[in-house]
């Protein structure tokens, strides 16, 4: 963003605070603002009070192949919240590195990363007709949302999820500039009027799910999953959660997912558990937002649950939070209607 952008955007500010008529007016052209590429809106700049949408939010956060996407994504649609993958961001930047051969370890080479992570356009966009999870359970599991990703107006969706990107996301997620850069756009994205990175789309998805989400109901909350999530991007969540599983059993169903996929038929178990247990040493031992449970979280070991089980257990104490907030605000209305 440059200084002429900057100060015509303060001016804006000043301009509602005098006149809260062009609250909706700023509002409109700050969704067309957050769309453009190159331009790096910080989110404590555009979270201004007014911009803040009060939505009641869920952290999920554990290693890898603990269950959390499935469940996050599972939890949004049974409760109409809206679903942000933050792992695909990085993993989106570890692509567009591996594409113009950048070596995050070389220091012009991870300021042209640093760059991209500000910059480049990222959407996404959840869509309910999703895929069976890889778990042949009875009774039937339910279809789990799926995540496109849209990286500056391509479909990467597949291409993040390959082993190659995977084995690479490590020295991208740990450097502090990448980070920075993610961090604001996250928060910004769970907090934002505007910045959902989803309506200036002229991505061609299915249309019958783009009128659907259009037309759906006004979000009332918003899950979103990672690593420092409860930690780091909204240390103020209303739930927070932890979600582990024994590492075998994350490696045997992370292997039933991998099979899927016909180059993969071949992967052996010790592999996918190496695999696993080396991302998550990095992630906990990174110096930046390391891999932790929030003090304030609530541990779920799925080891021996089903998905349904896991989803239930979230929704439920989603349920009960929302309805408490709920009747302690009735609560202070009354007191007030009694006042008055
Ligand atoms: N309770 C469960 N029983 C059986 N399979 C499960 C269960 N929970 C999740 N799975 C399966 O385990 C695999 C990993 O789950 P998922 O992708 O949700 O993990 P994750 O924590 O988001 O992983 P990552 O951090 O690598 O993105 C998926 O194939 C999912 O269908
Ligand atoms: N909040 C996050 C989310 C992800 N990462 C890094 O990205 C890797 C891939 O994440 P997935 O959830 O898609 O598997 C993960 O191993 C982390 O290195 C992160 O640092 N912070």
């Amino acid at each position: 963003m440059n200084s002429l952008q900057i100060n015509k955007l303060f001016k804006c500010l000043i301009h509602i605070s005098e006149n809260s008529n062009s609250k909706k007016r700023l509002l409109s052209s700050t969704s067309s603002l957050s769309l453009q590429p190159n331009l790096n809106l910080n989110s404590s700049l555009l979270c201004q009070p007014i911009f803040k949408r009060n939505l009641f939010q869920i952290a999920i956060d554990g290693p890898a192949a603990s269950g959390k996407s499935t469940t996050a994504r599972l939890v949004a649609r049974k409760l109409n919240f809206e679903y942000i993958d933050s792992g695909a961001m990085y993993r989106t930047i570890t692509l567009a590195a591996l594409r113009e051969n950048l070596n995050p370890t070389s220091l012009v080479d991870i300021h042209k990363i640093i760059n991209i992570a500000r910059t480049s356009k990222i959407q996404l966009i959840t869509t309910n007709n999703g895929t069976p999870p890889s778990a042949h359970t009875s009774p039937p599991q339910p279809l789990v949302p799926k995540t496109r990703v849209i990286f500056n107006e391509e479909d990467i969706t597949e291409e993040i999820m390959l082993p190659e990107i995977t084995r690479n996301i490590m020295g991208i997620a740990s450097n502090p500039g990448v980070r920075e850069a993610i961090v604001s756009r996250q928060r910004a994205m769970a907090e934002c009027n505007g910045y959902n990175g989803y309506n200036g789309s002229n991505i061609n998805y299915d249309k019958e799910e783009k009128e659907k989400n259009s037309n759906s109901k006004r979000k009332q909350g918003v899950v979103m999953d990672g690593r420092d999530i409860g930690t780091v991007i909204l240390p103020n969540a209303n739930l927070k959660f932890f979600i582990i599983a024994d590492p075998k059993i994350r490696a045997e169903r992370r292997l039933k997912e991998l099979k899927r996929i016909k180059e993969m038929e071949n992967l052996e178990m010790s592999e996918v558990l190496a695999d696993l247990l080396k991302r998550d040493k990095s992630d906990i031992e990174r110096k930046i937002s390391p891999l932790k449970m929030a003090d304030d979280a609530i541990l779920l070991d799925t080891s021996g649950l089903s998905i349904e089980e896991q989803v239930e257990r979230i929704i439920k104490l989603a349920l009960e939070k929302m309805r408490k907030s709920d009747n302690m605000r009735s609560d202070n209305s009354d007191k007030h209607l009694e006042k008055l």
